[in-house]
């Protein structure tokens, strides 16, 4: 039953903010809803929650409750969504929205908060423009007075947008997206082994009613043979297209044929194509004459199940919190937002404009404009559209292959330790060099296989990629190419150029860390000497660590966040069934606390150490008693295990055992310390799914970017500052950004770091998440001089 009146407007700024989840369930919602719940409790707010959808909404009663800060604990960890959602065909009526408006005046909701996928967003935004009619419908009916609905003239609503299917325009990803892709391309990885030992082929159908996106990712990322999408449905001839190119991929020498097909997908005049026509075009020998053994393997809800990817928890996290932050700055003026996410940076933006163009492109598709379609998806999905066609089948698009006269010769090097991603974006770079006529050359183990086994017999160090060999390593972790942190200079300038002249190298694509960053900036200092080193040359970060200047994102990163989440769920099972424990946890990341950060977002840890702060007595007896109250108000029954997060090298002296022992020690038999040690797990086996399809995009964008320079001497070579750079993601671009400049004004060598670090502002998210307690500023550290007179007494600051 709903209430008879709406209780009183809270004091001051006080709103009373109510989450929802609807359409579909996707991974990361319980993140969502527990950054919103805690955000609003701790801005002076009310927090609700609305269960099953939009169905609550409409039948009100106990499925609109109230929410205490701990009612969320351990939600991030949890797949699906924890207050349950539904496709309400009331809602679809105006009838529902009007009980619906009805529930919200009664409780006292004034903002509303609604994480679902297109449809539901859809229907926020109608909700919203009919909201001044429907409650003075209310009034009109005598169902409320106008003295109950005067506090509730405008709806305060923001759209969270979380759906498996990223189908809603103005996001690059929606919240959940990527932990379904994650689960496709595990399936593929398992489907490909048993593909390739029978020499079969598959057909495997997944998600998505009128979007590719899964599909083409997928595709990206397993390297699939062939890939049917809704938006762009293949020419008239598409059968006989993809069986040459299928026939084209098994000449090569290829065991296994991996098709992937969209739920949705349809040929160009809107017939369904489905996984059973495929199957019977491969395999049967009258159709197009491959005669492959062929199965098909429907993916199903497998995909959106599950817990989610570190990537889902930070972003419906920092979505959550910006959702409440939107709502407590909105006026009656503000037009209606709706969260999303444009490369790495999180933006608001009008929900009305993002439905209209979701409509337009689903328009566009019952129109069979299919060009409309393809533009009115992200950029970014276009880039993933030419990356997937570049690198499936290199010999077949010859309309991309340069004259002669531009072909160069791409040398390729790794360089640095492990990250995932590294041999996706070489695969990517060789497919694209083939496509163009290039030839890639592979420079195996670092410089310094290039200087000390070039020439070895019978086969040296540089040498040209076997591109059935390369073709295979869309998802293999590691570097396959070999890779050590040895810089150009600790063999020589002057011989590494000259082996660069003796192989003829046109361009230069470095794929690692910060040590192929300092290995990029020798060689961009040599090139005043050597003429053999005046090529253009591009670096493409690869660490886990996330720590090259020039980028917010390096590859490796993510599937390194997504080991660490893994590995720190276990642990805090493990603490929670013990009740009454608490995990140190020590995480690699060199000088940088990215990952240490992140992971503490996505896992909901009580505090993160990082070495960009530091570790400090009063930092730590803070935390220890945070953690005494916290388990002092514990039952004992709830499942209080409790995580913190400490980099490396957060501090010379305060170690994850000695925390942990310190802790113990505190506790006085209260609860228990461990610390835990995940080392170099953290590189990740098999790379993440975000992983892989960035390197394809980035690498091919960096082989085009060195195709620019191919025909300049050395002197015009050198006056373009761009010639020697590095790509990366900053706020909501890929860019170039040359050596020269981010060397000099962009680089902490001495910590091996960017001077400013994009997510340094994340750190006070994740303490407000977890209620850690307002920790005293450390003393700046003193050096030079100043240490040495403040030691002596000599100095004011002390
Ligand atoms: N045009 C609309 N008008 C009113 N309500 C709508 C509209 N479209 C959708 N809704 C409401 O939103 C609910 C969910 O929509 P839908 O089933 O399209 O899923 P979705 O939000 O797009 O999520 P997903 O596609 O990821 O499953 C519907 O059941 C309905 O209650
Ligand atoms: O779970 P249901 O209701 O069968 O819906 C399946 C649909 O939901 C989605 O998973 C999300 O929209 C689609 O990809 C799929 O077509
Ligand atoms: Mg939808």
């Amino acid at each position: 039953m709903a209430p008879h009146q709406p209780p009183p407007t809270l004091p001051g700024k006080g709103k009373r903010i109510a989450m929802m989840t609807s359409g579909g369930d996707s991974p990361g919602m319980n993140g969502a809803i527990r950054a919103v719940i805690r955000t609003a409790i701790e801005r002076g707010c009310e927090a609700y929650c609305i269960y099953e959808g939009y169905e609550g909404l409409v039948q009100g009663g106990n499925l609109i409750r109230k929410m205490g800060w701990s009612d969320v604990r351990g939600w991030l960890s949890e797949g699906g969504t924890l207050i349950g959602t539904a496709r309400c065909m009331a809602f679809y009526e105006r009838p529902g929205r009007l009980q619906a408006a009805k529930n919200m005046v009664l409780n006292g909701i004034d903002a509303l908060v609604i994480c679902g996928g297109d449809g539901s967003l859809t229907g926020a935004d109608k909700f919203r423009a009919e909201w001044p009619g429907l409650i003075e419908e209310l009034v009109q009916k005598k169902e409320l007075t106008a003295q109950q609905i005067a506090p509730y003239k405008h709806l305060n609503i923001v759209g969270l947008v979380g759906s498996i299917d990223n189908d809603m325009s103005g996001t690059d990803a929606t919240i959940g997206c990527f932990s379904a892709l994650a689960r496709i391309c595990e399936m593929v990885d398992y489907i490909e082994a048993t593909a390739s030992s029978h020499s079969r082929a598959f057909v495997i159908e997944v998600m998505g009613r009128h979007c590719g996106w899964l599909a083409l990712m997928a595709g990206v990322a397993c390297g699939a043979d062939f890939v049917f999408i809704p938006e762009k449905p293949r020419a008239d001839d598409w059968q006989q297209e993809m069986c040459k190119v299928i026939a084209e991929h098994r000449k090569i020498g290829k065991r296994k044929t991996i098709v992937l097909i969209a739920e949705g997908a349809h040929d160009r005049h809107g017939n369904k194509i489905s996984a059973e026509q495929i199957k019977v075009l491969l395999s049967d020998p009258t159709k197009c004459g491959l005669s492959l053994d062929t199965r098909i393997t429907t993916l199903g809800h497998v995909q959106r199940g599950g817990t989610a990817v570190a990537y889902d928890r930070y972003l419906s996290t920092l979505q959550g919190v910006e959702a409440v932050n939107a709502i407590l700055d909105a006026t009656p003026e503000t037009p209606t937002p709706f969260i999303a996410i444009n490369e790495n940076k999180i933006t608001r933006k009008p929900l009305v404009q993002a439905v209209i163009d979701t409509k337009e492109v689903a328009k566009a598709i019952d129109a069979q404009d299919y060009d409309r379609a393809m533009k009115l998806r992200d950029t970014e999905f276009s880039d993933f559209y030419e990356a997937y066609m570049t690198t499936t089948a290199t010999s077949l698009n010859t309309d991309l292959a340069l004259p002669a006269q531009k072909h160069m010769r791409i040398a390729i090097i790794h360089v640095g330790a492990p990250a995932g991603g590294v041999n996706a974006a070489t695969r990517a770079a060789v497919a694209y060099c083939l496509t163009r006529g290039h030839t890639p050359i592979a420079i195996h183990n670092g410089f310094a296989g290039l200087a000390r086994h070039h020439d070895d017999k019978p086969v040296g160090s540089v040498r040209e990629f076997d591109w059935l060999e390369v073709d295979g390593w869309a998802s293999r972790g590691g570097s396959e190419i070999g890779m050590n942190r040895e810089l150009p200079e600790e063999s020589g300038m002057a011989y590494i150029a000259e082996l660069f002249a003796k192989y003829k190298f046109d361009g230069l694509f470095l794929i690692g860390g910060f040590e192929a960053f300092h290995a990029l900036s020798q060689l961009r200092k040599a090139q005043t000497e050597y003429s053999s080193l005046c090529i253009p040359m591009t670096l493409l970060p690869a660490t886990i660590s996330n720590n090259v200047p020039g980028t917010e994102y390096s590859l490796g990163s993510d599937t390194c966040l997504n080991e660490l989440v893994a590995y720190c769920d276990k642990i805090k099972q493990s603490a929670s069934a013990s009740r009454r424990r608490v995990f140190v946890i020590e995480t690699q990341g060199g000088r940088s606390g990215y990952i240490a950060t992140l992971a503490g977002l996505s896992v909901g840890a009580v505090a993160v150490y990082t070495p960009e702060e530091g570790v400090h007595i009063n930092m730590l007896a803070a935390d220890i008693n945070h953690l005494k109250d916290v388990f002092a108000n514990d039952s004992g029954q709830s499942r209080a295990g409790r995580l913190i997060l400490i980099n490396e090298k957060a501090s010379k002296v305060y170690n994850g055992k000695l925390i942990a022992d310190m802790i113990r020690e505190e506790a006085e038999n209260r609860f228990e310390a461990r610390d835990s040690v995940p080392g170099h797990v953290q590189q990740g086996g098999t790379p993440s799914a975000m992983d892989r399809t960035r390197a394809v995009r980035l690498a091919i964008k960096c082989i085009e970017h060195l195709e620019k320079f191919e025909d300049r001497s050395d002197a015009k070579l050198k006056e373009d500052p761009l010639s020697s750079s590095v790509i990366g993601i900053k706020g909501a671009s890929v860019v170039f950004s040359p050596m020269k400049d981010v060397e000099q004004n962009e680089t902490d060598w001495k910590n091996r770091r960017p001077k400013d670090e994009f997510w340094m502002y994340l750190k006070a998210t994740v303490d407000t998440l977890s209620g850690r307690p307002a920790v005293p500023p450390p003393h700046k550290p003193l050096s030079g001089i100043s240490a040495k007179d403040a030691k002596r007494g000599l100095s004011a600051d002390n």
